[in-house]
């Protein structure tokens, strides 16, 4: 039997305790599985935590003690934020421990100097929690599908907001009850805007299309848009249609670059993407090879999310305990073959688009509109016209265009919203048919 890896945990909240809870309770199955023992040698916490027993494990106040450990192998950062958790990854790494985060933030935003610095110390950084909670989808891009070229991927990956937006759909809830729920149920990122306006997503759409293409991760180029905006009105009238409204990350290389874009988004109802409910991910990957795979589960909570954790410990000891370090490099492609791919502005990505409009209730109007959209060469697949509601002579008109560039939309929409028969602005969600 080798040597127990030493493992220290800073932050002991929702992901803190539950990693604490999983390696306690799962023990001898992660020894087994790691050929060898992991040990829980110092706690970082500020506080202790009802939801896990600390047993007679020592336990420090200052986290920063846990960098400085030279018992300790692996510090696992959970505190979250990129702050105080860069500093102590720079000196863990620093002072050549090897790094386990759930931080999609700092890995999305420091990631590529973390990484450099880790190589500098020839030790690694894993972060599988950091996407999608508990689906080892960094595991499948940067191993299982290693052999392909990645064309697209979309992805369900805030748990938050996918709870809402189902809770909102299914039992017809408020939006602000709803997201009281998430954070009492430890879903929610600390600033729970992250979740609900599309930087958390954005966050994990950087990484997970650094692992798919080979690029060195760039968050300042995500479009983010979040599910603020959303009501309960164009839920309906998507469901009339044949579609789920779903918060999506997307990531598609093409000739001219890669969109990175996370946003509402229309899918067919009889896609499996649109049946993913709840605090439930799903990402859905395009291979060259492969073709269309998917992967489903918690996308956030203490134990799922501490299942991705203790995963990422359990590869450390393996490699340690074999004696190699660095077998998979963090990004999945050797760090000089990263290349700086352009990415598409958004007046160039196409995609279907769902309009909805106030419009008078009168002769022309449709032709009006109908001749807009012509000129920008965008033709109109579907249009509900509603009855006008009691003593009212606007009616709302809902419109689904086929793919269409988004800058001959904008202007589109700006003749529209500049017509005397449209009162006020042309509410807009993209479509995504996830074909291929
Ligand atoms: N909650 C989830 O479902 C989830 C899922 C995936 C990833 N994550 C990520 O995991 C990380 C932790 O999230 P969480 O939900 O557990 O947050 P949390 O707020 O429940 O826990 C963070 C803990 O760190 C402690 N902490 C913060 N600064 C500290 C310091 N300087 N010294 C000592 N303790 C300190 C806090 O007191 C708190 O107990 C974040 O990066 C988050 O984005 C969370
Ligand atoms: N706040 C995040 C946690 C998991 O990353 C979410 O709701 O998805
Ligand atoms: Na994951």
């Amino acid at each position: 039997m080798s040597k127990p890896v030493k493992v220290g945990i800073c932050g002991l909240g929702t992901v803190g305790s539950g990693t604490f809870n999983v390696l306690t309770r799962n023990a001898q199955a992660i020894n087994a599985r790691a050929q060898g023992e992991l040990e829980i040698t110092v706690v970082g916490a500020r506080r202790d935590n009802p939801a896990c027993d600390l047993g007679d494990t020592r336990v420090t106040r200052d986290i920063f003690e846990v960098a400085r450990d030279p018992e300790v192998d692996v510090l696992v950062e959970l505190i979250g934020g990129t702050t105080v958790a860069r500093d102590l990854v720079t000196e863990a790494l620093t002072n050549g421990k090897h790094v386990v985060t759930a931080n999609k933030a700092l890995i999305a935003e420091f990631g590529n100097e973390l990484f450099a610095l880790a190589e500098q110390n020839n030790v690694v950084i894993r972060y599988e929690a950091a996407v999608a909670g508990g689906i080892p989808i960094i595991k499948a891009l940067r191993e299982g599908l290693a052999g392909n070229r990645i064309e697209w991927l979309a992805g369900i990956i805030n748990g938050t907001g996918n709870f809402i937006l189902s809770e909102m759909r299914e039992k017809g809830r408020d939006f602000a009850d709803v997201l009281a729920e998430a954070q009492a149920l430890g879903y929610a990122e600390a600033d729970p805007t992250f979740d609900v306006e599309g930087i958390d997503a954005a966050h994990k759409l950087v990484i997970l299309a650094s692992l798919a293409f080979g690029m060195p991760l760039q968050f300042s180029s995500v479009y983010a848009e979040g599910i603020t905006r959303l009501t309960t009105q164009d839920v309906e009238y998507a469901e009339e249609l044949g579609y789920r409204i779903k918060h999506l990350g997307v990531a598609k290389q093409s000739d001219e670059g890669v969109e990175l874009r996370v946003h509402p988004t229309l899918i067919p109802e009889s896609r499996l993407l649109a049946n993913v409910n709840g605090v439930k991910n799903a990402v859905l990957v395009e291979g060259d090879a492969v073709g269309p795979t998917l992967y489903y589960g918690a996308g956030a909570g203490a134990e799922p999310t501490a299942s991705a954790v203790v995963a990422d410990i359990v590869d450390l000891a393996r490699e340690l305990g074999a004696g190699q370090q660095c077998r998979v490099p963090a990004l999945g492609f050797a760090t000089d073959a990263l290349q700086d791919l352009p990415i598409v502005p958004m007046e160039r990505v196409s995609t279907a688009w769902y309009l909805r409009m106030e419009a008078e209730d009168k002769p022309g109007v449709l032709s009006q509109i109908a001749s807009i959209f012509s000129d920008q060469g965008i033709s109109i697949e579907a249009l509900i016209q509603k009855a006008p509601a009691a003593g009212e002579t606007r009616v709302p008109l809902i419109l689904l265009t086929n793919k269409a560039v988004q800058g001959n939309v904008d202007r589109a929409v700006a003749s529209i919203e500049g017509l005397d028969t449209i009162s006020g602005e042309v509410t807009r969600i993209r479509v995504e048919a996830l074909d291929g």
